[in-house]
Protein backbone atom coordinates (compact mmCIF):
# COMPACT_ATOMS: atom_id res chain seq x y z
CA UNK A 1 0.00 0.00 0.00
CA UNK A 2 1.15 3.64 -0.70
CA UNK A 3 1.77 6.00 2.02
CA UNK A 4 0.73 9.93 1.24
CA UNK A 5 2.66 12.62 2.74
CA UNK A 6 1.77 15.90 2.83
CA UNK A 7 3.22 18.80 3.26
CA UNK A 8 2.47 21.99 4.15
CA UNK A 9 5.49 24.32 4.74
CA UNK A 10 3.12 27.47 5.85
CA UNK A 11 -0.39 26.32 7.76
CA UNK A 12 -2.50 28.76 8.53
CA UNK A 13 -5.98 29.55 10.83
CA UNK A 14 -8.15 31.06 8.18
CA UNK A 15 -10.39 33.74 9.40
CA UNK A 16 -12.88 33.84 7.52
CA UNK A 17 -15.28 36.86 7.75
CA UNK A 18 -18.14 38.43 5.83
CA UNK A 19 -18.56 42.04 5.78
CA UNK A 20 -21.47 43.76 3.50
CA UNK A 21 -20.51 46.09 1.14
CA UNK A 22 -16.35 45.87 2.58
CA UNK A 23 -15.27 49.88 1.84
CA UNK A 24 -11.63 50.53 2.23
CA UNK A 25 -10.80 53.57 4.41
CA UNK A 26 -13.57 53.07 6.96
CA UNK A 27 -14.79 50.78 10.11
CA UNK A 28 -16.28 47.53 8.59
CA UNK A 29 -18.40 45.39 10.88
CA UNK A 30 -18.31 41.48 10.01
CA UNK A 31 -22.18 39.65 9.94
CA UNK A 32 -20.29 36.34 10.20
CA UNK A 33 -17.05 34.83 11.51
CA UNK A 34 -15.48 31.48 11.78
CA UNK A 35 -11.84 29.89 11.97
CA UNK A 36 -10.45 27.17 10.25
CA UNK A 37 -7.37 25.47 10.34
CA UNK A 38 -6.22 25.64 7.08
CA UNK A 39 -3.18 25.07 4.36
CA UNK A 40 -3.10 23.62 1.39
CA UNK A 41 -1.44 20.31 2.28
CA UNK A 42 -3.45 20.04 5.54
CA UNK A 43 -6.54 21.03 3.00
CA UNK A 44 -5.50 17.84 0.98
CA UNK A 45 -4.84 15.21 3.74
CA UNK A 46 -8.19 15.83 5.04
CA UNK A 47 -10.19 15.41 1.93
CA UNK A 48 -8.08 12.70 1.26
CA UNK A 49 -9.58 11.41 4.40
CA UNK A 50 -12.79 12.13 3.96
CA UNK A 51 -12.31 9.89 0.91
CA UNK A 52 -11.07 6.91 2.77
CA UNK A 53 -7.29 7.64 2.09
CA UNK A 54 -4.79 7.94 5.33
CA UNK A 55 -2.06 10.37 5.20
CA UNK A 56 0.61 11.82 7.24
CA UNK A 57 0.65 15.48 7.14
CA UNK A 58 3.99 17.44 7.55
CA UNK A 59 5.04 20.61 7.43
CA UNK A 60 6.15 23.82 10.60
CA UNK A 61 4.08 25.46 13.12
CA UNK A 62 5.54 28.22 15.51
CA UNK A 63 3.76 30.14 18.39
CA UNK A 64 0.33 29.98 19.56
CA UNK A 65 -1.49 30.04 16.31
CA UNK A 66 1.09 27.14 15.47
CA UNK A 67 -0.26 25.15 19.11
CA UNK A 68 -4.28 26.04 18.11
CA UNK A 69 -3.53 24.58 14.20
CA UNK A 70 -1.88 21.22 15.27
CA UNK A 71 -4.79 20.72 17.98
CA UNK A 72 -7.43 21.81 15.24
CA UNK A 73 -5.27 19.42 12.75
CA UNK A 74 -5.62 16.49 14.98
CA UNK A 75 -8.93 16.88 17.19
CA UNK A 76 -11.12 18.42 15.07
CA UNK A 77 -9.52 17.21 11.15
CA UNK A 78 -8.91 14.05 12.48
CA UNK A 79 -6.14 14.40 10.56
CA UNK A 80 -2.44 12.44 11.40
CA UNK A 81 -0.08 15.30 11.82
CA UNK A 82 3.43 15.44 12.92
CA UNK A 83 4.37 19.05 12.64
CA UNK A 84 7.89 20.32 13.51
CA UNK A 85 7.51 23.15 16.29
CA UNK A 86 9.51 25.72 15.15
CA UNK A 87 10.93 28.39 17.76
CA UNK A 88 11.04 31.68 16.16
CA UNK A 89 7.85 34.01 14.50
CA UNK A 90 4.07 32.59 14.37
CA UNK A 91 2.26 30.28 12.39
CA UNK A 92 -0.13 32.87 10.58
CA UNK A 93 -3.43 34.14 10.37
CA UNK A 94 -5.17 34.42 6.70
CA UNK A 95 -8.02 36.71 6.66
CA UNK A 96 -10.46 35.39 4.19
CA UNK A 97 -13.08 38.13 3.00
CA UNK A 98 -16.17 37.70 1.70
CA UNK A 99 -18.26 40.78 0.51
CA UNK A 100 -19.24 42.08 -2.80
CA UNK A 101 -16.30 40.66 -3.91
CA UNK A 102 -13.69 37.64 -2.41
CA UNK A 103 -10.52 38.69 -1.29
CA UNK A 104 -7.93 36.95 0.67
CA UNK A 105 -4.50 38.27 2.85
CA UNK A 106 -2.34 35.84 3.26
CA UNK A 107 0.45 36.00 5.99
CA UNK A 108 4.36 35.71 6.18
CA UNK A 109 4.95 32.95 8.59
CA UNK A 110 7.19 31.69 11.01
CA UNK A 111 11.57 31.33 10.68
CA UNK A 112 12.32 28.11 9.70
CA UNK A 113 16.06 27.18 10.02
CA UNK A 114 18.00 24.69 8.55
CA UNK A 115 18.17 22.61 11.53
CA UNK A 116 14.24 22.45 11.09
CA UNK A 117 14.63 21.20 7.66
CA UNK A 118 16.73 18.72 8.62
CA UNK A 119 14.02 17.24 10.69
CA UNK A 120 11.63 17.10 7.82
CA UNK A 121 14.31 15.38 6.05
CA UNK A 122 14.72 12.77 8.45
CA UNK A 123 11.16 12.74 8.29
CA UNK A 124 11.37 12.56 4.27
CA UNK A 125 13.76 9.63 4.45
CA UNK A 126 11.15 6.77 5.09
CA UNK A 127 9.80 7.71 1.79
CA UNK A 128 9.48 4.56 -0.11
CA UNK A 129 9.11 3.66 -3.96
CA UNK A 130 5.35 4.08 -5.72
CA UNK A 131 4.43 6.39 -1.81
CA UNK A 132 2.94 9.72 -2.56
CA UNK A 133 4.15 13.28 -2.03
CA UNK A 134 2.00 16.36 -2.31
CA UNK A 135 3.84 19.72 -2.13
CA UNK A 136 1.29 22.35 -1.90
CA UNK A 137 1.48 26.09 -0.76
CA UNK A 138 3.41 29.07 -0.65
CA UNK A 139 6.69 28.70 1.61
CA UNK A 140 7.71 30.91 4.41
CA UNK A 141 9.58 33.94 3.50
CA UNK A 142 12.50 32.81 5.90
CA UNK A 143 13.57 29.82 3.02
CA UNK A 144 14.80 29.70 -0.26
CA UNK A 145 11.93 29.03 -3.22
CA UNK A 146 14.37 26.50 -4.17
CA UNK A 147 13.27 24.08 -1.40
CA UNK A 148 10.71 21.95 -3.09
CA UNK A 149 13.30 21.52 -5.66
CA UNK A 150 15.85 20.36 -3.26
CA UNK A 151 13.15 18.08 -1.51
CA UNK A 152 12.60 16.55 -5.33
CA UNK A 153 16.36 16.02 -6.13
CA UNK A 154 16.62 14.07 -2.28
CA UNK A 155 13.70 11.46 -3.18
CA UNK A 156 14.36 11.31 -7.15
CA UNK A 157 15.83 7.77 -7.01
CA UNK A 158 12.95 6.26 -4.82
CA UNK A 159 10.42 6.41 -7.65
CA UNK A 160 7.60 8.30 -5.82
CA UNK A 161 4.58 10.17 -7.38
CA UNK A 162 5.11 13.72 -6.82
CA UNK A 163 1.69 16.12 -6.49
CA UNK A 164 3.12 19.87 -6.62
CA UNK A 165 0.05 22.91 -6.23
CA UNK A 166 2.09 25.47 -6.01
CA UNK A 167 2.95 29.14 -8.00
CA UNK A 168 5.64 30.86 -9.75
CA UNK A 169 9.10 29.88 -9.56
CA UNK A 170 8.35 27.06 -6.73
CA UNK A 171 6.45 25.36 -9.02
CA UNK A 172 8.54 25.89 -12.49
CA UNK A 173 12.22 24.82 -10.79
CA UNK A 174 10.29 21.54 -10.25
CA UNK A 175 9.19 20.32 -13.29
CA UNK A 176 12.57 18.51 -14.29
CA UNK A 177 11.63 16.13 -11.44
CA UNK A 178 8.83 15.01 -13.99
CA UNK A 179 5.57 15.48 -11.40
CA UNK A 180 3.03 13.21 -11.62
CA UNK A 181 0.74 16.20 -11.36
CA UNK A 182 0.81 19.77 -11.04
CA UNK A 183 -2.70 22.01 -10.70
CA UNK A 184 -2.40 25.69 -11.91
CA UNK A 185 -5.59 27.50 -11.73
CA UNK A 186 -5.73 29.66 -14.66
CA UNK A 187 -4.30 33.11 -13.25
CA UNK A 188 -1.56 31.34 -11.91
CA UNK A 189 -0.87 30.37 -15.45
CA UNK A 190 -1.29 34.02 -16.90
CA UNK A 191 1.07 35.07 -14.21
CA UNK A 192 4.18 32.33 -15.24
CA UNK A 193 3.90 32.85 -18.86
CA UNK A 194 2.66 36.68 -18.39
CA UNK A 195 0.05 36.11 -21.45
CA UNK A 196 -4.00 36.41 -21.14
CA UNK A 197 -5.79 33.01 -21.54
CA UNK A 198 -8.32 33.88 -24.06
CA UNK A 199 -9.56 30.04 -25.16
CA UNK A 200 -9.49 26.37 -24.33
CA UNK A 201 -6.39 26.22 -27.37
CA UNK A 202 -4.80 28.43 -25.50
CA UNK A 203 -5.10 26.10 -22.14
CA UNK A 204 -4.06 23.09 -24.40
CA UNK A 205 -1.00 24.91 -25.49
CA UNK A 206 -0.01 26.16 -22.09
CA UNK A 207 -0.33 22.79 -20.54
CA UNK A 208 1.65 20.89 -23.18
CA UNK A 209 4.24 23.82 -22.64
CA UNK A 210 4.71 22.79 -19.12
CA UNK A 211 4.90 18.87 -19.77
CA UNK A 212 7.95 20.56 -21.93
CA UNK A 213 9.56 21.31 -18.79
CA UNK A 214 8.41 18.09 -17.52
CA UNK A 215 5.14 17.95 -15.87
CA UNK A 216 3.47 14.57 -16.33
CA UNK A 217 0.02 15.24 -16.17
CA UNK A 218 -1.46 19.26 -16.38
CA UNK A 219 -4.72 19.86 -14.52
CA UNK A 220 -5.87 23.65 -14.91
CA UNK A 221 -8.42 24.66 -12.92
CA UNK A 222 -10.86 26.95 -13.74
CA UNK A 223 -13.05 27.75 -10.69
CA UNK A 224 -16.99 28.01 -11.95
CA UNK A 225 -15.83 27.10 -15.13
CA UNK A 226 -14.36 23.27 -14.62
CA UNK A 227 -11.37 22.00 -15.33
CA UNK A 228 -8.96 21.06 -18.03
CA UNK A 229 -6.88 17.99 -18.35
CA UNK A 230 -3.79 17.17 -20.61
CA UNK A 231 -2.46 13.87 -19.46
CA UNK A 232 0.51 12.48 -19.94
CA UNK A 233 -0.33 10.45 -23.12
CA UNK A 234 -1.44 13.58 -24.79
CA UNK A 235 -5.10 13.25 -23.86
CA UNK A 236 -6.87 16.28 -23.37
CA UNK A 237 -10.35 16.20 -20.77
CA UNK A 238 -12.40 18.92 -20.36
CA UNK A 239 -15.01 18.79 -17.79
CA UNK A 240 -17.48 21.15 -16.16
CA UNK A 241 -18.19 22.20 -12.42
CA UNK A 242 -21.30 20.15 -10.29
CA UNK A 243 -24.37 23.02 -9.58
CA UNK A 244 -24.43 24.63 -6.21
CA UNK A 245 -24.65 27.65 -4.23
CA UNK A 246 -21.64 28.75 -3.80
CA UNK A 247 -20.66 29.61 0.22
CA UNK A 248 -16.62 29.67 0.54
CA UNK A 249 -14.47 28.51 -2.27
CA UNK A 250 -11.74 28.53 0.47
CA UNK A 251 -10.25 25.26 -0.23
CA UNK A 252 -11.51 24.13 -3.47
CA UNK A 253 -8.48 23.85 -5.61
CA UNK A 254 -7.21 21.58 -2.41
CA UNK A 255 -9.71 19.62 -2.83
CA UNK A 256 -9.58 18.62 -6.30
CA UNK A 257 -6.14 17.94 -6.09
CA UNK A 258 -6.73 15.44 -3.06
CA UNK A 259 -10.33 14.06 -5.11
CA UNK A 260 -8.19 13.99 -8.14
CA UNK A 261 -5.14 11.32 -6.81
CA UNK A 262 -8.31 9.34 -4.61
CA UNK A 263 -9.62 9.30 -8.33
CA UNK A 264 -6.69 7.99 -9.63
CA UNK A 265 -5.14 5.90 -6.81
CA UNK A 266 -8.70 3.55 -7.49
CA UNK A 267 -8.27 2.53 -10.83
CA UNK A 268 -5.62 4.85 -12.74
CA UNK A 269 -8.19 6.45 -14.33
CA UNK A 270 -8.12 9.84 -15.72
CA UNK A 271 -11.55 10.28 -16.33
CA UNK A 272 -12.85 8.96 -12.92
CA UNK A 273 -9.75 11.08 -11.06
CA UNK A 274 -10.88 14.39 -12.85
CA UNK A 275 -14.92 13.71 -12.10
CA UNK A 276 -14.27 13.04 -7.98
CA UNK A 277 -11.72 16.19 -8.06
CA UNK A 278 -14.53 18.31 -9.65
CA UNK A 279 -17.18 17.04 -7.18
CA UNK A 280 -14.75 17.61 -4.06
CA UNK A 281 -14.11 20.57 -5.59
CA UNK A 282 -17.28 21.95 -6.07
CA UNK A 283 -18.78 20.07 -2.81
CA UNK A 284 -15.92 22.50 -0.94
CA UNK A 285 -17.46 25.51 -2.96
CA UNK A 286 -21.07 24.59 -2.06
CA UNK A 287 -19.76 24.03 2.25
CA UNK A 288 -18.67 26.68 4.98
CA UNK A 289 -15.66 24.40 5.38
CA UNK A 290 -14.01 21.81 3.88
CA UNK A 291 -16.45 19.48 1.90
CA UNK A 292 -17.41 16.09 4.03
CA UNK A 293 -18.28 12.64 2.64
CA UNK A 294 -21.44 12.65 2.11
CA UNK A 295 -21.67 15.81 0.36
CA UNK A 296 -18.59 14.83 -2.32
CA UNK A 297 -20.31 11.42 -3.23
CA UNK A 298 -23.85 13.86 -3.58
CA UNK A 299 -22.13 15.55 -6.17
CA UNK A 300 -20.54 13.27 -7.89
CA UNK A 301 -23.50 11.41 -8.51
CA UNK A 302 -25.21 14.86 -9.73
CA UNK A 303 -22.25 14.77 -11.95
CA UNK A 304 -22.25 11.54 -13.07
CA UNK A 305 -26.06 12.32 -13.65
CA UNK A 306 -27.01 9.58 -11.39
CA UNK A 307 -29.47 9.59 -8.80
N1 LIG B 1 -18.11 28.34 -8.15
C1 LIG B 1 -17.87 27.04 -8.28
N2 LIG B 1 -18.88 26.21 -8.66
C2 LIG B 1 -18.66 24.89 -8.83
N3 LIG B 1 -17.44 24.30 -8.68
C3 LIG B 1 -16.40 25.07 -8.32
C4 LIG B 1 -16.56 26.48 -8.08
N4 LIG B 1 -15.36 26.98 -7.71
C5 LIG B 1 -14.49 25.94 -7.72
N5 LIG B 1 -15.11 24.80 -8.09
C6 LIG B 1 -14.50 23.47 -8.30
O1 LIG B 1 -13.24 23.41 -7.67
C7 LIG B 1 -12.18 23.31 -8.66
C8 LIG B 1 -10.98 24.11 -8.21
O2 LIG B 1 -11.33 25.45 -8.05
P1 LIG B 1 -10.36 26.68 -8.37
O3 LIG B 1 -11.02 27.90 -7.76
O4 LIG B 1 -10.07 26.73 -9.81
O5 LIG B 1 -9.04 26.26 -7.58
P2 LIG B 1 -8.01 27.18 -6.76
O6 LIG B 1 -8.65 27.31 -5.38
O7 LIG B 1 -6.76 26.38 -6.72
O8 LIG B 1 -7.90 28.48 -7.49
C9 LIG B 1 -12.82 23.80 -9.97
O9 LIG B 1 -12.18 23.27 -11.11
C10 LIG B 1 -14.26 23.29 -9.80
O10 LIG B 1 -14.35 21.91 -10.12
O1 LIG C 1 0.14 28.75 1.12
P1 LIG C 1 -0.65 29.81 0.40
O2 LIG C 1 -0.45 29.79 -1.08
O3 LIG C 1 -0.47 31.18 1.02
O4 LIG C 1 -2.18 29.44 0.60
C1 LIG C 1 -2.72 29.23 1.88
C2 LIG C 1 -4.20 29.26 1.80
O5 LIG C 1 -4.60 28.30 0.85
C3 LIG C 1 -5.68 27.54 1.35
O6 LIG C 1 -5.16 26.27 1.66
C4 LIG C 1 -6.80 27.47 0.33
O7 LIG C 1 -6.27 27.12 -0.94
P2 LIG C 1 -7.14 27.03 -2.26
O8 LIG C 1 -8.32 27.97 -2.10
O9 LIG C 1 -6.19 27.40 -3.36
O10 LIG C 1 -7.56 25.61 -2.36
C5 LIG C 1 -6.15 28.22 2.62
O11 LIG C 1 -6.65 27.29 3.51
C6 LIG C 1 -4.89 28.92 3.09
O12 LIG C 1 -5.14 30.07 3.81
Amino acid sequence: MKIIYTITFNPALDYVISVDHFKTGVVNRVNEEHIFCGGKGLNVSFILKELGYDSKALGFVAGFTGDEIARLAREEMGINADFIKVKEGMSRINVKLRSDEESEINGIGPKITKEDLEKLFKQLDQMDKSDVLVLSGSIPKSISSGIYETILHRLQDKNIFSVVDATGDLLMNVLKYKPFLIKPNNHEIEEIFNVKLESEEDLIFYAKKLQEEGARNVLISLAGDGSLLVDEHGGTHRIGVCKGKVKNSVGAGDSMVAGFIAGYLRNGDYMEALELGTACGGATAFSDSLATKDFIYENLRQLKGEK
